[in-house]
């Protein structure tokens, strides 16, 4: 499990989180929502000490960030940071060197799963297969716990739909899951929890499950409850 503990963190005079705590099970995808600039990717970099905080506790599986915490959790950022002229086949190589957790037997089944060609060059690549083959990248690591940025930024309707599919696939299997999206639409059905995150703290946190079933509202039902009074 990552608990997130009192996270306060100010950028200059602008105090972004003030005081933000909630649970991620491993097995679970949670999802972090709010508006624009409300501070969701923060949170995700406090949790890798990307980002230092200025107050606040992260532990996974009950321990304090570590060495060895590190190498259970990775982070996939909204973009993609391997070097264009690289293929694909390349970008994997160079994962494989890098990072002992790499798992070149799911990396292979992710290529197919995507539907991607290794031979291709990063540069030359669609939107949506950039998106893929970075989520392939991290996704192959084998980590319990993956926090992903805006997996579905900017991308077509196909291409969400696809990546979508991954997360009800074992690729992504007994993992942990953080991520943030704009696009809830498409994947409030895969959903465990939602954090919505409003003026520096955690508004609501709570079981889609159980918000269908206790108060038949959906994840868009909470959140224009929230946001329009
Ligand atoms: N390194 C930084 N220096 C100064 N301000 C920063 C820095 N990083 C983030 N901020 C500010 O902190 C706030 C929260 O940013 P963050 O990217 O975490 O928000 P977000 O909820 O992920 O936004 P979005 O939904 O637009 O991706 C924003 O106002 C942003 O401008």
């Amino acid at each position: 499990m990552i608990e997130v503990k009192e996270l306060k963190k100010r950028f200059g005079r602008k105090q972004i989180l003030n005081g933000v705590s909630f649970t991620a099970n491993k097995g679970e995808i949670t999802c972090l929502i709010g508006i624009n600039g409300v501070g969701k990717t923060t949170i995700l970099k406090g949790i890798m000490n990307l980002t230092p905080m200025n107050s606040g506790q992260i532990l996974i599986d009950g321990k304090k960030l570590n060495k060895d915490t590190y190498e259970k959790i990775t982070f996939i950022p909204d973009a993609i940071t391997m070097i264009p002229s690289m293929t694909i086949a390349e970008a994997m190589q160079f994962m494989q060197d890098y990072y002992k957790s790499w798992n070149q037997a799911r990396a292979t089944e992710l290529l197919s799963f995507f539907k991607l060609k290794q031979e291709e060059k990063i540069s030359s690549l669609s939107k949506g297969n950039t998106a893929k083959v970075n989520l392939l990248l991290g996704l192959a690591l084998d980590v319990d716990y993956l926090l992903m940025d805006e997996p579905f930024s900017g991308i077509d309707i196909f291409s969400r739909e696809q990546i979508a599919d991954v997360f009800t696939s074992h690729l992504v299997e007994d993992r942990g899951v953080i991520i943030t999206t704009h696009e809830i639409n498409d994947i409030e059905h895969l959903i465990d929890k939602v954090v919505l995150i409003d003026n520096g703290i955690v508004l609501k946190e709570f079981s889609t499950e159980e918000m269908r079933e206790d108060e038949g509202k959906s994840v868009v039902d909470v959140m224009r409850e929230v946001y329009r009074g």
